[in-house]
C-alpha cells in the first residue's frame, strides 16, 4: 500500500496507494512504515519524497478503521521515525492533506504544494482531534492563533493560504511531484535539526493566558454541546505551555476520551451519511449508478421574494447564467437590487469580483425559451403555482425540466398541469437559499430518473446535500417538524413559557429553539397556511370547540399571537421582544406570560411544572416518531436521509448524528416507552402514537441504524 522507487539516482519515492483518498490504513500505515526503514537504511538514498496516487496526497486515517479494533504500527512513531530520520524527507502534496494525510506531512521536512491542493484538520468535525501530532506540530509551524483557528474550525485551506500561513514551503502550477524531487536532492546536506518541528518552540503572542480564554469562550459558545472542539482548544494549550513530548502525552489524553465517545460516533456517522444520501435509487430500479443528469447551462428563476433571490445568488455563485422572472417592473427592480446586492456583499467577503453578467431579468415569460431548467419560487399558492406551470409548460422549450421550490404542496398536482410530467420535480432549498446546504429533490410519481439525476445533480453543482425524498404534504422535513411545533404549543398551554421550551432546545444543541426559528421564518406564514388548511378564520367548523380542530387536539395560541399584530422579528414583536422591528435580540416579554396566564384561566388549565427533560422528548421524540412514519411509507429512502436533512436544514447538532441517529443513540425501547408514556397523558394527540415500524424494530431486538432498511413496510414505494 505504498510504493517504493528510487528515481534521479539518490531519491526514494514513496507513494501511498489506497484509492480513492490513500487514507492511512493499517496497510498503508505498514506499507509507510517499511519503505522508510529501507530508504533511511540505503546507503545510496539521499533523500526521500513521500507523494500519494492519484493526484491526492492523502484523506487522513483511516476513518472506516476507527470502528474496527486498532491493528498495524500506529501512527505516532511512525511520523516521529520520518521526522527523527537523518536523511531529508519532502511531502508532495496534491490535491488534499487532511488530518493524519496533514501530520504525516508536517513529520517531513519540507512541504511542497500544488496550487490547487488544500490541506486542513478537519477532525474536530469527526468529533475528534488532530491526534498523530498535529496539535503540537501546526502551532510550533504557523504559532498558536493561526493553529487554533484551524484546528478548533477544521477549514479547509488552498495552498495559496498554506503558504501565506507558512504551511507549505513553495507552490507550483506544475507538477508538484517533479518540484519536490528536484528539492529532495537540493536540500541534501543542509541542516536537518531546524526542519524537525518537534524541537520548535510555538511562536506566541505577549497575552498568551488571554488568547486562550478568548478562544475557549468563543469555541464553547460555538460548540453547542460538542466536546470535540473544546479538546482541541486545550491540546492546542499544550504546544504553547509544554515541552513538545508532554503536549504529545496530553494530545494522546484527550483523545482518548473523544474516541469512544457518542459524539464522535455520531459525526463520523454524518461523514458517510452525506456521502451516502447522493447514491439515490427509485423504486422502478432506476438509480444514481445508471441515470444520468442531463447538462444544465441555462436556468431561470421565477419569483424573486426570499428563496428566488438566495436560489439565485446560489446560481450565479457556481457560475451558472441566470434569467431571473417577477410579475412586474417594480418587483424586478426590487429583486434585482437585492440579489446584486447580495452578489456585491458575498463577493466582498471573498476578495472576487462579483459575476453580475451572468445575471438577466425580465418580466416577459417568452424570454425563457432557450432555458434548460426552471426553479419556480412565487407564494405558496397551489392555484397561482398551477396558472404559473401552465404557462412555463408552453414557452419553455420541449424538454426543459420545470422544478418548484414549495415548501409542501404536491408535486403530482403541478405536474399534471403540463404537458410534460416526467420532467417536472421539486427543489426544495432552505432559507437563506445561498447560505442553507440542504436540498431535497422531490420525486413526483410521474418523475423521470433523467430529472431526479439533473436536480440532484444542480444541487450538487451548488455545493449543496441534495437528498432525493417522496411527494407528501411538507415532504421529509417540514413533515416532522409539525408534530415538534405542536409539542412546543401544547407545552406552553401546560405551563411551560417560550424561553423554557427553546432554553431546553438550545442546550441539547439546536442553534435556536423552535419560537425564536418561528419568530425568525415570520409568524404570518404558519398563520397564513393554517388559514388555507381550515384551522383557523372563518373556515373552522363553529362546532369546534376551541382547543379541537379536524378531531384532535389543536392549540390556538399561535394564532392568537398573530392576531395581536406580533408577526416576529420583522415587526419586533413575536414570541419574544426585539430591540427594534428586524432585531435580532431576543428578550423574554411579560406581555407574553400575562397572555399565556389568561390563556390558560380561560380555558380551565391549571398550569405544570415542566422540566427540560420533558421539553426535549415531547418535541423531538414526536418529530423521531413521524421519522419512523415517512420512513414506513417510502417517504424517506433511509434513516440517514432524515439525519441529514435535519443536519443540514433544520439545524439538528451533528455531535447528535440526526434524529433517527440520536433515537438509536437513546435506545429505541426508551423512546418506544416514552412515547407510550405521552401517548397515555395526551390521549388527543395522534401524532404520540408510537409509529408501527419502531414498534417492530423494538420487538425485533432494536437493531443497530445501517438494518433498519430490512424492516420497512414498503421501502422506496414513493421513490
Ligand atoms: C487512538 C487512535 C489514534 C488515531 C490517530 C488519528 C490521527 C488523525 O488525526 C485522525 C484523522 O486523520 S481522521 C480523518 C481526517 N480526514 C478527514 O476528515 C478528511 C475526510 N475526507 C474528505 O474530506 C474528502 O473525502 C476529501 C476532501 C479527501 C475528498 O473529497 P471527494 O473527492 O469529494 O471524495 P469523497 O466523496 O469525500 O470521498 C471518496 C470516498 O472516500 C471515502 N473517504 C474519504 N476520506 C476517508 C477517510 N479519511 N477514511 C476513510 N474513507 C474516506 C469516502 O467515504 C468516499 O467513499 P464512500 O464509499 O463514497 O463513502
Ligand atoms: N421563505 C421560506 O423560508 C421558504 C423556504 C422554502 C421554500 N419556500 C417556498 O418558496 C416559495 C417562495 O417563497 P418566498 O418566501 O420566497 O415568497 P415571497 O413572498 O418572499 O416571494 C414570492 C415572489 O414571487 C413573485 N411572484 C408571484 N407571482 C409571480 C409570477 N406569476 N411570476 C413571477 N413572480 C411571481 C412575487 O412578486 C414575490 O416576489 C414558496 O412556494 C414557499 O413555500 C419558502
Amino acid at each position: 500500500m505504498a510504493r517504493y522507487e528510487q528515481v534521479q539516482g539518490t531519491v526514494a519515492l514513496i507513494t501511498l496507494t489506497n484509492p480513492p483518498v490513500n487514507a492511512l490504513s493499517a496497510a498503508v500505515r505498514l506499507g509507510i512504515t517499511e519503505t522508510v526503514t529501507r530508504a533511511l537504511r540505503d546507503p545510496e538514498v539521499k533523500s526521500m519524497v513521500i507523494c500519494g496516487e492519484n493526484g491526492v496526497f492523502c484523506g487522513g486515517a483511516d476513518i472506516r478503521e476507527f470502528a474496527k479494533p486498532m491493528s498495524g504500527p500506529p501512527l505516532v512513531p511512525m511520523i516521529a521515525a520520518i521526522e527523527e530520520g537523518e536523511k531529508p524527507v519532502v511531502a508532495a502534496i496534491e490535491g488534499a492533506a487532511f488530518g493524519g494525510g496533514l501530520e504525516l506531512a508536517l513529520g517531513c521536512h519540507y512541504r511542497i504544494a500544488h496550487s490547487k491542493a488544500r490541506v486542513g484538520l478537519p477532525e474536530v468535525t469527526l468529533g475528534l482531534l488532530p491526534a498523530a501530532g498535529g496539535t503540537q506540530r501546526l502551532p510550533r509551524l504557523i504559532g498558536l492563533a493561526p493553529a487554533l483557528d484551524l484546528i478548533t474550525t477544521g477549514r479547509h485551506v488552498t495552498a495559496q493560504e498554506a503558504l501565506k500561513l507558512g504551511i507549505v514551503d513553495q507552490v507550483t502550477d506544475q507538477s508538484a511531484l517533479d518540484l519536490a524531487i528536484q528539492f529532495a536532492q537540493q536540500v541534501v546536506g543542509q541542516p536537518l535539526l531546524p526542519r524537525k518541528l518537534s524541537t520548535r518552540q510555538t511562536p506566541c503572542p505577549p497575552d498568551v493566558d488571554g488568547l486562550l480564554e478568548e478562544t475557549m469562550a468563543q469555541v464553547k459558545q460555538r460548540a453547542r454541546g460538542a466536546m470535540a472542539p473544546i479538546a482541541c482548544v486545550q491540546a492546542v494549550r499544550a504546544a504553547a505551555t509544554l515541552p513538545y513530548q508532554a503536549g504529545m502525552q496530553k494530545e494522546q489524553e484527550l483523545m482518548a476520551t473523544l474516541f469512544h465517545s457518542s459524539q464522535a460516533r455520531a459525526m463520523q456517522y454524518c461523514f458517510f451519511a452525506q456521502r451516502a444520501v447522493g447514491r439515490w435509487s427509485l423504486s422502478s430500479g432506476a438509480h444514481s449508478g445508471n441515470s444520468k443528469p442531463r447538462p444544465v447551462s441555462k436556468v431561470a428563476v421565477i419569483g424573486l421574494g426570499t428563496m428566488g433571490r438566495g436560489i439565485t445568488v446560489a446560481l450565479v455563485k457556481a457560475g451558472m447564467s441566470v434569467l431571473a422572472v417577477e410579475t412586474n417592473k417594480k418587483q424586478l427592480e426590487i429583486g434585482k437590487q437585492m440579489v446584486s446586492a447580495m452578489l456585491k456583499h458575498d463577493a466582498q467577503k471573498r476578495n472576487a469580483t462579483p459575476r453580475l453578467d451572468l445575471l438577466h431579468f425580465t418580466i416577459d415569460l417568452l424570454e425563457l425559451k432557450n432555458t434548460d431548467l426552471i426553479i419556480e419560487a412565487v407564494f405558496e399558492d397551489m392555484a397561482l403555482k398551477k396558472q404559473v406551470f401552465k404557462e412555463l409548460s408552453s414557452v419553455c422549450k420541449a424538454d426543459a425540466f420545470l422544478c418548484t421550490n414549495t415548501s409542501g404542496l404536491d408535486v403530482d398536482e403541478l405536474a399534471a398541469v403540463t404537458k410534460r410530467p416526467e420532467l417536472v420535480v421539486g427543489m426544495h432549498f432552505f432559507a437563506p437559499a445561498h447560505v442553507m446546504k440542504l436540498l431535497e429533490v422531490v420525486h413526483g410519481s410521474r418523475s423521470s430518473p433523467e430529472a431526479v439525476a439533473t436536480a440532484m445533480h444542480l444541487g450538487k453543482r451548488l455545493g449543496k446535500v441534495s437528498v432525493l425524498v417522496g411527494n407528501c404534504a411538507g415532504f421529509v422535513g417540514n413533515r416532522m417538524l409539525k408534530p415538534y411545533l405542536e409539542q412546543a404549543n401544547f407545552l406552553l398551554e401546560e405551563g411551560a413559557t417560550p424561553e423554557l421550551v427553546d432554553g431546553a432546545l438550545e442546550e441539547f444543541g439546536f442553534p435556536m429553539g423552535v419560537f425564536k426559528m418561528s419568530d425568525l421564518s415570520g409568524l404570518d406564514v404558519g398563520w397564513r397556511i393554517r388559514k388555507e388548511a381550515g384551522l383557523t378564520g372563518p373556515n373552522v367548523d363553529p362546532r369546534d370547540p376551541p382547543r379541537r380542530r379536524q378531531g384532535r387536539r389543536y392549540s390556538p395560541l399561535p394564532d392568537l399571537v398573530c392576531e395581536q399584530g406580533r408577526l416576529g422579528q420583522k415587526n419586533g414583536r413575536g414570541w419574544y421582544l426585539y430591540d427594534k422591528p428586524g432585531g435580532r435580540v431576543a428578550t423574554p416579554d411579560p406581555s407574553i406570560h400575562k397572555f399565556l396566564e389568561e390563556y390558560r384561566i380561560k380555558h380551565g388549565i391549571s398550569p405544570r411544572q415542566i422540566d427540560r427533560q420533558e421539553v426535549v422528548e415531547r418535541c423531538l421524540f414526536a418529530l423521531i416518531n413521524e421519522g419512523f412514519r415517512s420512513l414506513d411509507d417510502g417517504i424517506a429512502a433511509g434513516p440517514e436521509d432524515i439525519d441529514m436533512i435535519y443536519v443540514f436544514g433544520y439545524g439538528w447538532p451533528r455531535h447528535r448524528g440526526g434524529p433517527m441517529f440520536y433515537a438509536g443513540m437513546v435506545g429505541l425501547p426508551r423512546v418506544l416507552t416514552r412515547l407510550e408514556h405521552y401517548r397515555q397523558a395526551h390521549p388527543e394527540v395522534p401524532h404520540l402514537e408510537p409509529s408501527p415500524l419502531l414498534r417492530r424494530l423494538v420487538a425485533s431486538g432494536s437493531p443497530p441504524i445501517n438494518k433498519w432498511r430490512d424492516f420497512l413496510q414498503r421501502p422506496h414505494s414513493q421513490l
